[in-house]
């Protein structure tokens, strides 16, 4: 028999003593559980990813310096072994770095094992710092137990990517009674289900039990929901640890069974995860809280226009820092309805958040009166519509910058697709939160907002109005874009389905009724495709957003804006 502690812990990028202290902790409650084993995620050591910073000059130094400290400790609590991920440094030609798996005891390294598939695709780029392993496989014998080791995507194989060595295979040649997988999984809708999915066919189909340790926590646009987990052949996931949290639990593994630390079958992991809305809504706060903390921001300044972007980021923001740490301005304008302001006052007060008031009138006269002094010409159009917005922007900047309030943007992914935005204007922040929401998506869970609250949190004045960016006078996104349950059906088709070939387009349109007509689905079709392609440059200045799906703008989505492709 043997104890495992899962140490599923949220690690800051680059903080060598403060991850350092963080494992020690969890080692030292490991010990308090008598257990065998505690087993870190991937790169915890640094947490996952620190990117180029594996190039900076000194920070490998500072990496053997922080493994040292811990070899060290190990030696106060010498009967524990610890799996550790790490970068570390390797003499191969090729990169000088490998994605490193040590086991540790007592002072001593008793095992290293190198990742050999290192994911370069969608928001990976492993293959830019780090050389693959060339190990067979790696087992150590601790209390009778042969365990076997793996790193992440070394256990995605056969997930449809093809890779010409499977580390699955050449581990269960080595014969190990159970695996040991230290990840860095980011969270996006499906991803729960869909490793479980991988991880138990693994497990049956190579007869083998596999504890699965993930971290947790918010860097930049990624989030990393945690829910480690163990997977028997027969049984399937049978142990999940908490999602969105730390948690340090200590598990027996029995004659090839997982048991809780008294001795009893876990109880039962249910299939289904986070209803939808709920997973956004953790997957936001979480994101939000840590970008915050770690930046060294507590207090956040949002522009609220009685729109539903700016109130569902509000409820978020709110949720994540409280309510006393986050500050609305209202600024209107000659276009702003009544219900811009009215509807402002009331969410904040169902919210608990000051209100502040700034109109832009007296900006929005100085500007155009400026530009035609200086240019001779008024300025007009859409050019003097979007003064309002960077007039907007600029005030929200001066609070920011004087105050020190991190801006959040409120762009959602239907507008950000077809740049309906107005750069340096309602683009400017430091954070998006749901830049990965689609338009009918905000409204869903504005929704559950109000619905898990049991009260009206988002005015329904606010759910209810039909969208408007309020820049000229009766002015609705439907004059300028599809209507949203259309538009945002053709967008996810377009920017995370499969490519459309031609012919293809009659079934994109059988999504959505009011997509009827074969001519017309496919100008519309196109026309939406011209607007996410012109709009890369708009995207390419935006602050990053919380990543939801598995295909968000960002990192995963690397797009020329100077190209010309039909
Ligand atoms: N490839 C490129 N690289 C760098 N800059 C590029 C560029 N292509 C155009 N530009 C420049 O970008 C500028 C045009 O972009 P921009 O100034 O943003 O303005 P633009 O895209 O022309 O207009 C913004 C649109 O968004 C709508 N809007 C604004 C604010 C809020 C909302 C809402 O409801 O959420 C909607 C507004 O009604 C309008 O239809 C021009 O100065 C142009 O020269
Ligand atoms: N009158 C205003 N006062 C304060 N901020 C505003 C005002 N108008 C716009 N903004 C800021 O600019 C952003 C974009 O404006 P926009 O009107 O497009 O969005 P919204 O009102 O939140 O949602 P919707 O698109 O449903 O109207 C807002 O989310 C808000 O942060
Ligand atoms: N760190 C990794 O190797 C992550 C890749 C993996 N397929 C995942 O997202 O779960």
């Amino acid at each position: 028999m043997l104890k495992i502690t899962v140490a599923q812990l949220n690690f800051t990028i680059g903080d060598l003593a403060g991850n350092v202290a963080k494992m020690v902790a969890a080692a030292r409650s490991a010990w308090a559980d008598e257990s065998d084993i505690v087993v870190f995620s991937e790169m915890a050591l640094t947490a996952y990813y620190p990117g180029d910073l594996l190039d900076e000059d000194g920070f490998m130094e500072r990496v053997d310096a922080a493994f040292a400290d811990l070899l060290l400790a190990s030696r106060q609590i010498p009967g524990l072994h610890w799996v550790v991920g790490l970068p570390a440094r390797c003499d191969a030609p090729g990169k000088k770095l490998i994605n490193a798996l040590r086991v540790i005891q007592g002072g001593e390294v008793l095992l290293e094992y190198a990742k050999q598939l290192l994911p370069t695709y969608n928001i990976f780029d492993e293959r830019r710092h780090f050389e693959p392993g060339q190990d067979v496989a790696k087992v150590l014998r601790i209390r009778g137990v042969q365990a076997g080791f793996l790193i992440c995507e070394d256990g995605w194989n056969d997930h449809g990517l093809d890779y010409a060595v499977n580390p699955f295979e050449r581990l269960r040649d080595a014969a190990p009674d159970l695996v040991i997988s230290i990840n860095a999984s980011p969270s996006n809708t499906g991803k729960r289900e869909q490793r479980h999915q991988v991880f138990s066919a693994a497990s049956r189909r190579n007869q083998l039990p596999i504890l699965y340790v993930n971290q947790v926590g918010g860097h930049d646009q990624l989030v990393y929901e945690g829910a480690s987990f163990a997977v028997e052949p027969r049984a399937g996931v049978v142990h999940e640890a908490g999602r969105f949290v730390e948690e340090v639990s200590t598990l027996r593994f029995d004659n090839g069974r997982f048991l809780t630390l008294a001795g009893d079958r876990p109880a039962k992991v249910p299939v289904e995860g986070l209803p939808l809305m709920a997973f956004y809504r953790r997957q936001i706060v979480l994101g939000l809280r840590d970008y915050a903390r770690r930046c060294g921001f507590s207090r956040a300044v949002i522009g609220s226009s009685g729109g539903i972007d700016s109130a569902l980021t509000l409820a978020l923001a709110v949720e994540a820092l409280g309510p006393a740490n986050v500050v609305a301005i209202t600024m209107p304008s000659e276009f702003s309805s009544a219900g811009s302001v009215d509807d402002s006052e009331l969410l904040c007060r169902n919210l608990g958040v000051e209100l502040l008031r700034h109109p832009i009138n007296g900006l929005v006269a100085e500007f155009s009166s400026g530009f035609k002094a200086a240019f001779g010409q008024p300025l007009q159009g859409i050019a003097l519509e979007n003064l309002q917005a960077r007039a907007r922007g600029t005030v929200l900047m001066e609070y920011s910058n004087s105050l020190g309030h991190l801006l959040l943007t409120t762009g959602n992914k239907s507008e950000l697709s077809v740049g309906y935005c107005t750069l340096y204007g309602d683009t400017n922040g430091g954070l998006g939160l749901i830049g990965d929401l689609y338009k009918t998506e905000v409204f869903a869970l504005s929704r559950h907002l109000n619905e898990t609250a049991g009260k009206e949190l988002i005015p329904q004045a606010i759910i209810g109005k039909a969208p408007s960016a309020e820049l000229a006078p009766g002015q609705k996104d439907v004059d300028s874009l599809p209507p949203y349950p259309v538009l945002d059906e053709v967008l996810k088709l377009l920017i995370e389905g499969r490519r459309l070939a031609p012919g293809e387009y009659e079934k994109a349109a059988s999504f959505v009724d009011a997509l009827r007509k074969e001519a017309e689905n496919h100008a519309m079709i196109e026309r939406i495709r011209g607007m996410i392609a012109r709009n890369e440059y708009k995207r390419r200045q935006a602050p990053p957003i919380i990543r939801l799906r598995a295909r968000a703008f960002g990192t995963g989505r690397q797009m020329p804006i100077a190209a010309k492709f039909e």
